[in-house]
């Protein structure tokens, strides 16, 4: 699915509106039907809902909202913030309308006005949509400072009043801070970062039938990958197939304490498809290795802590193999330095790159030049920054994404809520599977199994890492499911993996 920026939102409005084609006041109509159909289906028990509404589109949004909640027998009250002296034809359009079964719409045009809010209230926010060009200020500052003081649920129509859709917002602005946000038809990128958790609460989208050949062709960097986008990627086993046809994988993880990460990207790689994975580790875990994972084959290295190299990239040299991953747990030894610094030359498919991997590259900058083309790096955010720079805002932290994903042609999956897949061509794909459970230590060493599982079955690295992304987020909300989202470990994300 697309992200599209608050320009062509709009373009996407008229699009719907000369297309279709659709009157505004019907189309506004549509929205606001579709927002009460999940408003009735979330707040069935009609507490008494106050609805705060603009002057522009997202007002008349909301007092369409009201009319069709006083329909179905909702206690509503409706505030218009009257910051302005004009109202949008729609607005106006929709005043009239609601004029004619009510004469109860207050105005709110001093602090005095604002009403008190109780918690057995519902408050949904109509102030602000997507036509926001400046920071609040005056009376909508202060009836937004009202509601978010309020103990009451509140919900946001479109987007929060005050949140940009598509660009930073200040620290001291003020922003509503809403329990739900329901959005019409495609994501908002405010929706996805981080810094703008408590001004986007849990967010919808409500379908309402826009242009849909507009969105096909509007030009975006920006993506949610979604369960029928994932489904498309997934390839099918061949029925004649064999394990040659799945490719060989090897993982060159773990070192003395950390051979848990060898055993978890070990177990994730196998529950991911691949035909056959050898798996290096310190001589340390040879033993622990081979018991916990039986369908894995075994590589010792000669140093019995950490990774060198010495052994198995003699023995079996990496072009033997369909791809590698390297990473996690694997420490910052120089011996393992040396090993990462003499193989990289030597290979010519993309690879996977995590953790402790990573660290060496952003401590020994010239290997970066030196990674396989398409490879897929796979940071937290800490990780992220090692690599790159400190970032100013989330928006920031996109652009150095693209930019090294571009510089180095490779795919970075910045991980965490909703992770980012950023290609070399300047695309990003967020992804919409996982929660907080998979905050726990681990969850990234099942990551590097599944991508590279992905890899080593040839699939591209881009579908890879879209893919993978997606299946391991999925498999967390499966296991939060069964466990909860306190109580799952990394072991169970392996148990929930799943490839249908
Ligand atoms: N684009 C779409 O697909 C649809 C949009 N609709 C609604 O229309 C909304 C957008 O409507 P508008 O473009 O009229 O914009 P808004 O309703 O967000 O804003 C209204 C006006 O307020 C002014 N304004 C901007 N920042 C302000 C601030 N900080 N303080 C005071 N005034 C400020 C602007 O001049 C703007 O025109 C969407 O969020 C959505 O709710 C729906 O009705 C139908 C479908
Ligand atoms: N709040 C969250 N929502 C969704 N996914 C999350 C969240 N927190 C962490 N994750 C996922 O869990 C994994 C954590 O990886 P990482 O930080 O490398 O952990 P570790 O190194 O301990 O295995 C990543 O795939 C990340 O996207
Ligand atoms: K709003």
């Amino acid at each position: 699915m697309k992200i599209l920026n608050a320009d062509q939102i709009r373009a996407l409005d008229q699009s719907t509106i000369q297309n279709e084609p659709i009157a505004p006041i019907n189309l506004m109509e549509r929205a606001a039907l579709a927002f009460v159909d999940w408003f009735v289906d979330h707040f069935s028990d009609k507490k008494t809902t106050k609805i705060f509404c603009g002057l522009g589109n997202n007002g008349g949004d909301g007092l369409a909202i009201a009319r069709l909640l006083l329909e179905r027998d909702y206690p509503i009250e409706i505030y218009v913030v009257r910051y302005a002296p004009r109202e949008s034809d729609d607005f106006m359009h929709n005043h009239r309308r609601l004029k004619l079964v009510t004469d109860s719409v207050r105005y709110i045009e001093s602090s005095d006005d604002i009403p008190s809010i109780r918690h057995n209230e519902v408050v949904i926010d109509a102030i602000l949509g997507s036509g926001l060009s400046r920071p609040t200020e005056g009376i909508v500052k202060s009836t937004i400072e009202a509601i978010n003081r309020a103990p009451a649920m509140v919900v946001a129509v479109d987007i929060a009043s005050g949140l940009y859709t598509d660009q930073p917002n200040t620290s001291t602005d003020v922003i509503i801070e809403p329990d739900y946000t329901i959005s019409f038809q495609l994501p908002k990128l405010a929706f996805i970062l981080p810094k703008n958790g408590r001004y986007v609460g849990e967010w919808q989208i409500v379908n309402i039938r826009l242009h849909k050949r507009y969105i096909d062709l509007a030009p975006t960097p920006y993506y949610y990958t979604q369960a029928r986008d994932a489904r498309l990627l997934l390839r099918k086993r061949d029925r004649f197939s064999n394990k040659g046809s799945f490719g060989h994988a090897l993982l060159l993880v773990g070192s003395y304490g950390k051979i848990g990460a060898a055993v978890l990207s070990a177990r994730a790689c196998l529950r991911s498809g691949v035909g056959l994975l050898t798996v290096q580790v310190p001589a340390c875990g040879y033993a622990i290795l081979q018991t916990a994972v039986p369908e894995a084959m075994c590589l010792p290295d000669t140093d019995e802590h950490y990774l060198t190299g010495q052994s198995a990239v003699d023995s079996l040299p990496p072009a033997t193999f369909s791809t590698l991953g390297i990473g996690p747990g694997i420490g910052k030894n120089p011996g393992t330095l040396t090993m990462l610094r003499n193989l990289l030359p030597t290979l010519e498919k993309p690879i996977v790159i995590d953790a402790d991997a990573l660290n060496l590259l952003s401590e020994h900058r010239d290997l970066l030049d030196k990674l396989p083309r398409n490879s897929i790096l796979t940071p937290h955010p800490k990780e992220f920054e090692r690599l790159t720079q400190p970032w100013a805002n989330d928006y920031q932290k996109l652009d150095s994404l693209r930019d090294f994903a571009k510089k180095y042609k490779v795919v970075v999956v910045l991980k965490g809520a909703y992770s980012a897949v950023a290609t070399p061509d300047g695309d990003i794909h967020f992804n919409s599977t996982g929660n907080p459970g998979l905050s726990t230590g681990g969850t990234g060493d099942v990551l590097t199994g599944i991508l590279t599982a992905l890899l080593a079955q040839g699939y591209d690295p881009i579908e890879a890492a879209v893919l993978g992304v997606f299946a391991h987020g999925l498999a967390g909300d499966k296991a939060a499911e069964k466990r909860g989202p306190v109580g799952m470990t990394a072991s169970d994300v392996i148990d929930a993996l799943s490839w249908t």
